[in-house]
């Protein structure tokens, strides 16, 4: 592997100085986007990537990577002697999300379309001398995205011809290994493969698994290149599966600054990185705090702010935007549970609106947008969440000072623990400076020494907001459950403990009207009054303790009749009363049934006991009846010795004893059982015991029925 190109300045050789030259027509367009001279890291990366090598390139964020490798694709196309055919493929870029791979199309598109001739615009469509020209039959076809939510693009890819394929991987893994893609799409010819945000594509199992069947379905006589601004041992581990002595190319910055020693980073030197420390409570406010200072002091007019979950971004999206602070801000949410047309328009109403420090615009995002999309003119990323993954901090924070802009990324930490991270990231290269916390006249100040007023009216805001319809209640606590399910999920795991998490303060910075029944917080609830008891003893015992006091927040739920508090929508309110009505018959019901079950069981547990009662008494009965049998034999022999002419038989006085006997027996049972019965309930109780009888009857035929019968008599 060659040695890494050390740093280099912000922009490098120009275009021209590629030897052999650049094609005229990729230089006409390059000319056209304005681009004068190549980055460090094209002028790195895209004459060896022309040439036979493999490249893996690792380069900050915003360096221009992406044109590192749309050239020379274009180039090996246009320089191939023999064309290709329809069905044929050249090249295929895998980029892990569908943003970024429209994104990665739109600049291949970009290119390519250049080649179609324009109708002459001096002309109107009768006149012009021939009909405009089709796609259909180009010098170089059009490229075909292949991801979620575009139609499945077989057709397409025949009628155009295409020969370079663009996707994520799931989708371009089917599209070329299902029955249809392998008899369809010819890759014998391929000749690049691109994996974009390599180190992503490689270490979610499920980006890796698809990029390895890929992999192996491509000849291995291939140019294969990988691009990230982060690399990992995964991207070692595929550069041993399919590259060929690749040539390594890291670009790297370095910073001197007056009388210290050259420090190497891994973020632009454009980009003021900061981190700011406030209580969990005031987190909100500060964020809101955070736009206000940047659009007063620096005429901000496009913010980015990341959240750990989409339940996050979609609450503070509909809370944010109904906040009288920020009702001249257009907000825009974007996370990857909302549908791939929503998205896409999501993203490109963002890009394209007209902001201004007047009327700025604010994306809320999750890691969907953290790598690679390319946002013109982002004037301050702001993390609200630190990011699970480490290394997705720089590709977030890298949605600004893009191409040498200056930009500004903010990290909210909690105050404690939280404030690590700053090191540890230091420690990766990422140095991070303060951004001091703002009060509320927005100037830069300590952190209060208690909580900070405006998070407590911010919070009666959202409230109050929140009040007027119950789903916004519902998507704060989804919101709030989720970020703590997140805040598990870190990485750096020993700095962010979710024993550490202050839930009350959370819970104010979320507006929330009452904490979610989660285990973690019962838990921490009971610690928490241990601690508040020990604060009252020490304070019985030693007077002050201020200090300690104003740590633990005085929480309160929000008194809300929840059997009253409707949803705005009309059609989600009716299905809720319906299921309230349903609910409540259903617990009634539910109540008399198991009345009703606990009957039963009574009454069969007292018919078995009367059974085994019976059985008992019939062998006493018989005992007694031998016994008397006995005496009357004694008497009737001692008779027989006195009158021998007696007529009545010893079996004619126990028939009528026996008989008279089996009266007063039946009499008693039936007095037993029914003073048992007063514990159940008069007629009730016999009815149901009727009715426990009749289903043994019926349990008992039908058995019999299914098995010929008799086999089940002693069932019961
Ligand atoms: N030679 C150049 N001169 C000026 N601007 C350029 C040049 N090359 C690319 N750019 C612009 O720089 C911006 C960033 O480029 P690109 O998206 O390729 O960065 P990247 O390194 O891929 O970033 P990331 O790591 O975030 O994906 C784009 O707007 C692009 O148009």
């Amino acid at each position: 592997m060659d040695r890494p190109i050390g740093a280099a300045p912000a922009f490098g050789a120009s275009w021209s100085s590629i030897n052999p030259p650049l094609s005229p027509w990729i230089i006409e367009v390059i000319d056209r986007m304005g681009f004068s001279k190549m980055t460090p890291v094209q002028s790195g990366t895209i004459p060896r990537a022309i040439k036979n090598q493999d490249c893996v390139v690792e380069a900050v964020t915003g360096s221009g990577k992406t044109l590192s490798f749309v050239i020379p694709v274009l180039e090996r196309i246009s320089r191939k002697e023999r064309k290709y055919k329809k069905g044929e493929l050249a090249a295929v870029v895998i980029a892990p999300t569908r943003e970024l791979a429209a994104q990665i199309h739109d600049v291949f598109h970009h290119f390519l379309s250049s080649l179609i001739p324009k109708p002459d615009p001096d002309l109107d469509g009768e006149n012009q001398l021939s009909p405009p020209p089709t796609p259909a039959d180009p010098l170089y076809p059009l490229p075909i995205l292949v991801t979620s939510g575009t139609p499945t693009p077989y057709e397409t890819f025949l009628s155009l011809g295409s020969n370079i394929l663009i996707g994520t991987p799931g989708r371009l893994a089917s599209f070329l290994l299902s029955p249809r893609g392998m008899s369809v799409v010819k890759v014998s010819e391929l000749d690049v493969l691109v994996l974009d945000e390599a180190d992503r594509l490689l270490s979610s199992p499920d980006h890796r698994r698809d990029v390895e069947r890929i992999m192996r379905h491509l000849p291995k006589q291939r140019r294969t290149h990988l691009f990230s601004a982060t690399m990992t041992d995964a991207v070692e581990e595929i550069i041993g599966l399919g590259l060929r002595n690749p040539v390594r190319i890291v670009v790297n910055l370095k910073e001197k600054k007056r009388g210290e020693e050259v420090k190497e980073r891994r973020t632009p030197t454009a980009l003021q990185n900061t981190y700011l420390i406030c209580r969990q409570a005031e987190k909100t406010l500060q964020l809101i705090r955070l736009f206000r200072s940047e659009v007063n002091k620096n005429e901000a007019a496009k913010f980015v702010v990341f959240f750990s979950t989409c339940a996050a971004v979609d609450y503070f999206y509909r809370i944010l935007s109904r906040l009288p602070p920020l009702s001249s801000y257009h907000l825009t949410s974007l996370h990857g549970d909302l549908p791939p047309r929503i998205r896409e328009t999501a993203l490109s109403n963002f890009v394209n609106h007209p902001s201004s420090h007047l009327a700025p615009a604010v994306l809320l995002c999750t890691d969907v947008a953290a790598r690679g999309v390319d946002f013109p003119d982002i004037d301050v990323v702001i993390q609200y969440d630190p990011p699970t993954d480490p290394k997705s901090f720089s590709h977030r924070a890298g949605r600004t000072a893009r191409a040498g802009r200056r930009g500004k990324a903010v990290v909210l930490l909690g105050n404690g623990r939280e404030e690590d991270y700053i090191d540890f990231l230091a420690v990766r290269k990422i140095p991070l400076t303060k951004q001091d916390y703002l009060n509320s006249e927005l100037e830069e100040s300590e952190i209060p020494s208690s909580l900070d007023q405006g998070a407590l009216e911010l919070l009666a805001q959202i409230r109050k907001s929140i009040l007027t319809d119950r789903e916004l209640a519902d998507k704060g606590a989804k919101a709030f459950v989720s970020s703590l399910r997140a805040y598990t999920k870190h990485e750096a795991s020993f700095i962010f403990r979710l024993q550490d998490i202050d839930f009350h303060g959370l819970a104010i910075a979320y507006g929330l009207l009452r904490l979610p029944a989660m285990p973690e917080i019962k838990e921490w609830k009971k610690k928490r009054d241990v601690e508040l008891r020990r604060i009252q003893k020490i304070k019985e015992e030693e007077g002050d303790v201020e200090e300690k006091e104003k740590e633990c927040l005085d929480w309160k739920d929000e008194e809300v009749d929840w059997d009253k508090f409707a949803y705005a929508s009309k059609s989600r309110e009716t299905a809720r009363l319906l299921a309230l009505e349903k609910k409540s018959n259903e617990s009634a019901k539910s109540e008399k049934d198991l009345e009703e079950i606990r009957a039963k069981r009574k009454i069969k547990s007292q018919m078995r006991e009367a059974w085994s009662e019976q059985k008992e008494r019939k062998v006493k009965k018989e005992e007694r009846h031998d016994k008397r049998d006995k005496r009357k034999q004694a008497q009737w022999e001692a008779q027989q010795a006195e009158d021998p002419e007696s007529t009545v038989g010893p079996i004619e006085s126990l028939r009528a004893s026996k008989k008279q006997k089996k009266q007063s027996q039946n009499d008693d049972d039936y007095d037993e059982e029914n003073g048992d019965e007063q514990d159940v309930g008069g007629t009730e109780w016999k009815s149901l015991k009727k009715e426990i009888q009749s289903e043994k009857k019926e349990k008992k035929r039908k058995m019999e029925l299914n098995n010929g019968g008799g086999m089940f008599d002693d069932l019961d």
